[in-house]
């Protein structure tokens, strides 16, 4: 049986779909690493699995490069969105898929559905449901050791855990030499991602992403959130942003109750089919 995989992307954060109802592999943690891997796989930052169809409601399942299962993926929702359209499995405007972390609510903003809009969920700055060891307390700037260099920290949770550092200068490298400390940093018992936060104005910050489980990434949904969120928490920004990131820009915006919407493109890249050599490799692992 051949094995296709549809790729698209989110401002530059790629996805790999591996929809069941059309492909048959058991996806052992090596070959989800094999098929992500940039070298000797298609490559990717991570792989949308799905819909897996229940009886009203359609599930997806999110794996980072390194095999690992994420609660959410904020780009992995609207590629999702996007997928479901092209494939033709959704014909409303407006309808919902379940997560690990719960229900996402998707509406598509063009006839295309290339522009779609996300209700993420809600924002928690507490450390129990981020999660966090230490006394049960918000996270709001406090100093952490990462590599041996302290840095003020607001932790927040959309879902999956995210580590937001408020500095003046922001760089790739900068992120690629924290984030390789606090990703597994042991105040994090199931890891973190981390965003390195520019606050440009009270409507727009910058970001640069070191995600759990990926490394650096050009975009990252909710780590869009989770920096508009931590920035709109310390007062430094309006609950409407923009949020600016290498790959591109995202619209974030944090409403009374703490749940947020997101705003932003999706780019269809094309359809693989992989070869018979590849796909027994796949079925060894
Ligand atoms: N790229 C994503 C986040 C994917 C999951 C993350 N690496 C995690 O493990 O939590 C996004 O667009 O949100």
């Amino acid at each position: 049986m051949k094995i296709t995989l549809e790729k698209y992307h989110g401002l530059g954060n790629d996805y790999l779909i591996f929809d069941p109802n059309k492909n048959e592999l058991k996806l052992t943690k090596e070959a989800v690493r094999l098929i992500c891997n940039r070298n000797f796989g298609v490559g990717s930052d991570g792989l949308l699995v799905g819909p897996i169809l229940g009886e009203d409601k359609m599930t997806l399942k999110i794996l980072n490069p390194d095999g690992s299962e994420a609660e959410l993926s904020g780009n992995g929702v609207r590629i999702f969105g996007k997928y479901l359209k092209d494939a033709g499995y959704v014909q409303k405007n407006h309808f919902s898929v379940n997560t690990l972390s719960g229900e996402q609510q998707i509406h598509y903003l063009n006839e295309e559905g290339t522009r779609i809009k996300v209700s993420m969920g809600h924002l928690s700055f507490w450390s129990d449901e981020i999660p966090m060891t230490g006394p049960r307390r918000e996270v709001l700037n406090e100093t952490m050791m990462f590599g041996s260099i302290p840095y003020r920290v607001t932790c927040v949770s959309i879902g999956n855990p995210h580590c937001v550092i408020w500095l003046s200068d922001i760089s790739k490298d900068l992120a690629c030499r924290i984030g390789r400390h606090s990703e597994a940093a042991e105040c994090f018992p199931e890891k973190v991602n981390t965003e390195l936060l520019r606050v440009v104005d009270r409507t727009n910050i910058e970001i640069e992403i070191y995600e759990r489980g990926a490394g650096y990434t050009l975009a990252s949904g909710t780590s869009g959130c989770a920096a508009a969120g931590a920035a709109y928490k310390m007062g430094l920004t309006d609950p409407k942003m923009y949020v600016h990131m290498p790959g591109g820009v995202l619209e974030v915006e944090i409403e009374e109750d703490g749940s947020v919407l997101m705003t932003g493109d999706v780019g269809y890249v094309g359809k693989f089919t992989l070869s018979h050599e590849m796909v027994e490799q796949l079925r060894s692992l």
